[in-house]
């Protein structure tokens, strides 16, 4: 008889846990705010496998008391696991299925957090087993810090989680995640990958490539000046520090795997900056108090949707 497709919905409908045995893997700032989450609710995973390759990860992990059982082996640490959710850098995805793939069970929901989705598609898709149903995720929240010191439970709340499941995913599946999402008090919406990757590019992607460029511009200018330069930074630059101190690998993978809508951004503003600079050169101030007037339209949305 053919494996029985139960899991998808699972220990959900049984009135248990929302996942018998769930597995994260990877555990910097946004495994370790699930497992977090999961740990402080007790109705999100019966067992919590908590998996990291990162130098002295899986210890931390174990000394901080926020998963059941802590693993450095992915394909150990997904066997008989009814949830896995991927959380390490984007470009990780396809080596990190390829050593799972064989071991995750019919039935069981994948899930993942990475930033960019049309990639997790390429990466994930093709190696799916029969059975295992795919449903990637975005949540929209994070800082510039990683590890798994940095993670907090209350991270997603009030935030936004994109789900980008393929067309055919098994409902049952998509509403698992879902609730997954909701317990940890974030808000869902649902949208396909390209719509993702072009709105994640703008929103998110170019002003991270915006903030590292003025970093380095500034910095450049310190040393051709040998001027203190940054000791007389306001609090506008200051903002752009922050997001600038963010992880290495992580946005280099980032930047990688979202090459065409970050380009299309990137020439958009491109010719939207040009623009304003030729208002500043021809002092066409109208031109100027429009963009200003629009910054901070877009400011008062932003606090009006409680996102700011
Ligand atoms: N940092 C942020 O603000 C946000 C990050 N994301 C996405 O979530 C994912 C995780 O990001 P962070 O938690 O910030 O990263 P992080 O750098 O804090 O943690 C990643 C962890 O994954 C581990 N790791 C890497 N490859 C592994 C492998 N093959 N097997 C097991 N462990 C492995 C590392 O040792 C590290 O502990 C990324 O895909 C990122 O794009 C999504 C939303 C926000
Ligand atoms: O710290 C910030 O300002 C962020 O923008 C966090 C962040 C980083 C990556 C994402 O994919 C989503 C959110």
């Amino acid at each position: 008889m053919a494996e029985p497709e139960a899991a998808a919905n699972g220990a959900a409908e049984g009135g248990g846990p929302l996942f018998r045995r769930l597995c994260i893997i990877g555990l910097g700032l946004i495994g370790s705010s699930i497992a977090r989450v999961a740990k402080e609710r007790g109705d999100i995973a019966g067992t919590l496998v908590a998996c990291d390759t990162g130098p002295g990860v899986a210890a931390r992990v174990a000394e901080l008391g926020i998963a059941d059982v802590v693993e450095t082996d992915a394909a150990k640490a997904v066997l008989d696991c009814d949830g896995v959710i991927l959380c390490v850098p984007v470009g990780g995805f396809a080596q990190l299925m390829a050593e799972i793939a064989p071991h995750l069970s019919p039935g069981t929901v994948l899930t993942d957090t990475g930033s960019t989705k049309g990639s997790v598609l390429r990466d994930l898709l093709p190696l799916l087993p029969e059975g295992v149903h795919l449903v990637p995720g975005h949540p929209m929240a994070g800082t510039e810090y990683s590890g798994p010191d940095a993670g907090f439970a209350t991270l997603f709340e009030g935030r936004y989680v994109i789900l980008t499941p393929p067309p055919g995913t098994d409902p049952g599946a998509v509403e698992r995640v879902t609730e997954l999402w909701r317990s940890s008090g974030a808000m869902l919406e649902t949208m396909d990958a390209t719509t993702h990757d072009k709105v994640v590019a703008i929103v998110s992607h170019l002003p991270h490539l915006i903030a590292f460029t003025i970093c380095s511009t500034a910095d450049d200018l310190a040393q051709e000046t040998q001027e203190q330069v940054l000791k007389f930074a306001a609090s506008g630059f200051r903002d752009f520090t922050r997001i600038a101190a963010s992880d290495v690998n992580m946005w280099r993978d980032i930047f990688l795997n979202n090459r065409p809508a970050l380009l299309e951004m990137l020439a958009r503003f491109s010719e939207d900056a040009q623009a304003l600079g030729r208002a500043v050169r021809w002092g066409q101030a109208d031109f100027i108090e429009d963009r200003i007037h629009r910054g901070q339209k877009v400011r008062r949305s932003l606090i009006a949707l409680n996102q700011a």
